[in-house]
């Protein structure tokens, strides 16, 4: 996987986690930011799975707009032996990356639905790639079109503090970003105050993308400890805590980023806001509530070392589940491109998504 520096200009578009070339994919690799800007060139979809796995991309839109990326580079590349074979195969390989965030699964599932209507690889090359693109495009959207719900829900006149957890924006999505939209959309009307951003360890998404993603576009960001949120929710500063999701299911359970949970039951307790952003591409129908949800472990040196520096005995023994699951009861609203779901329940996210 070659390495190729972003230019001035294509960083001065705005923040992309990735760009598409028809018969290539380059992907920003999130795992050197804040201090590296460095783009890996993919002409195939194990190398996206490994990309996804290893989390040079990571946040679930992005996840799935690269996997369906993935699924067409499988096409354009195939031998042209048993092509069929090789997608499938590219699919599975795609699928096994991560297991928590649904929108892999869902974006994967439009491609081989796509495929399945495929009846020569040329036709394949051709309708997978635009599939891909259209996914890519309707989740920028979809962003776009959260900020608004968002904001007409939060029915704000005077400016006003918020606080999120994780890396929510353009680096987690097809672009703009999810609460980090929100976030954006609240600056460019002049009602933001500050945004108090988690550290979010151990992989710290909210320090080395969030404050990044912010300082790219001028925001004012404060970065706190994650262990610092509860003073901040008790001295009464903020109105909202904003975050993202990975899997919602039909009764309204968020799975999202580790430390949302306690994160909810602090703004629940601080009478705070608890507002959920995530495209219809996060929720999962098909399961009935958050215990269902797969939560992804990853390795221990993620809590041991940072950086390859030491931090922690090293063998010190480690739980490192990188996901956890807010009950429906403690979230106020869950916002989604086709409209908000207050106080959410099963009868509340059938009204949008049965
Ligand atoms: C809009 S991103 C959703 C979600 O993805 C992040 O997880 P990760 O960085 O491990 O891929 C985080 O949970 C975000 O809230």
């Amino acid at each position: 996987m070659s390495r190729t520096p972003v230019s001035a200009r294509e960083r001065s578009v705005g923040t992309v986690a990735m760009r598409w070339h028809g018969g290539s994919l380059e992907l920003l690799d999130q795992r050197l930011l804040p201090d590296e800007e460095h783009w890996i060139t993919l002409e195939g979809a194990s190398g996206v799975a490994q990309c996804i796995r290893e989390m040079v991309v990571r946040g679930a839109p992005a996840i799935g707009i690269s996997a369906a990326y993935g699924v067409a580079l499988a096409a354009r590349h195939a031998g042209g032996g048993d092509w069929k074979a090789e997608i499938k195969q590219a699919i599975r390989e795609l699928a096994a990356s991560r297991p928590t965030a649904v929108n892999l699964f869902w974006a994967l599932q439009k491609m081989e639905q796509e495929f399945a209507g495929c009846h020569s690889l040329d036709e394949a090359v051709k309708r997978l790639a635009k599939v891909a693109v259209q996914i890519h495009e309707e989740d920028l959207a979809a962003n776009l079109a959260m900020a608004d719900n968002a904001l007409a829900h939060m029915a704000a006149e005077k400016p006003f503090s918020v606080l999120t957890h994780c890396n929510t924006g353009a680096l987690a999505t097809g672009g703009y970003g999810t609460a980090l939209g929100v976030i954006r959309r609240l600056h460019e009307k002049k009602l933001l105050k500050d945004v108090f951003a988690d550290e979010t360890r151990p992989w710290l998404q909210g320090s080395r993308l969030t404050a990044w993603e912010l300082a790219q576009d001028g925001i004012p960001v404060t970065l706190n400890a994650d262990g610092a949120a509860a003073s901040i929710l008790a001295a009464g500063n903020v109105r909202w805590v904003i975050v993202g999701a990975d899997r919602i299911t039909a009764n309204g359970d968020v799975a999202n980023k580790i430390g949302t949970y306690s994160l909810a039951v602090l703004a629940r307790h601080h009478k705070v806001g608890f507002m959920v952003v995530a495209p219809s591409s996060t929720v999962d129908m098909a399961l009935a509530s958050g215990k269902d949800i797969p939560i992804e472990e990853r390795e221990g040196t993620e809590l041991r070392q940072i950086r390859g520096v030491s931090i922690a005995p090293a063998g010190a023994k480690v739980f490192n589940p990188v996901f956890d699951v807010t009950p429906a009861s403690l979230i106020d609203v869950i916002v989604t491109e086709k409209g908000i779901v207050s106080t959410p329940n099963v009868t509340g996210m059938k009204s949008l998504f049965s």
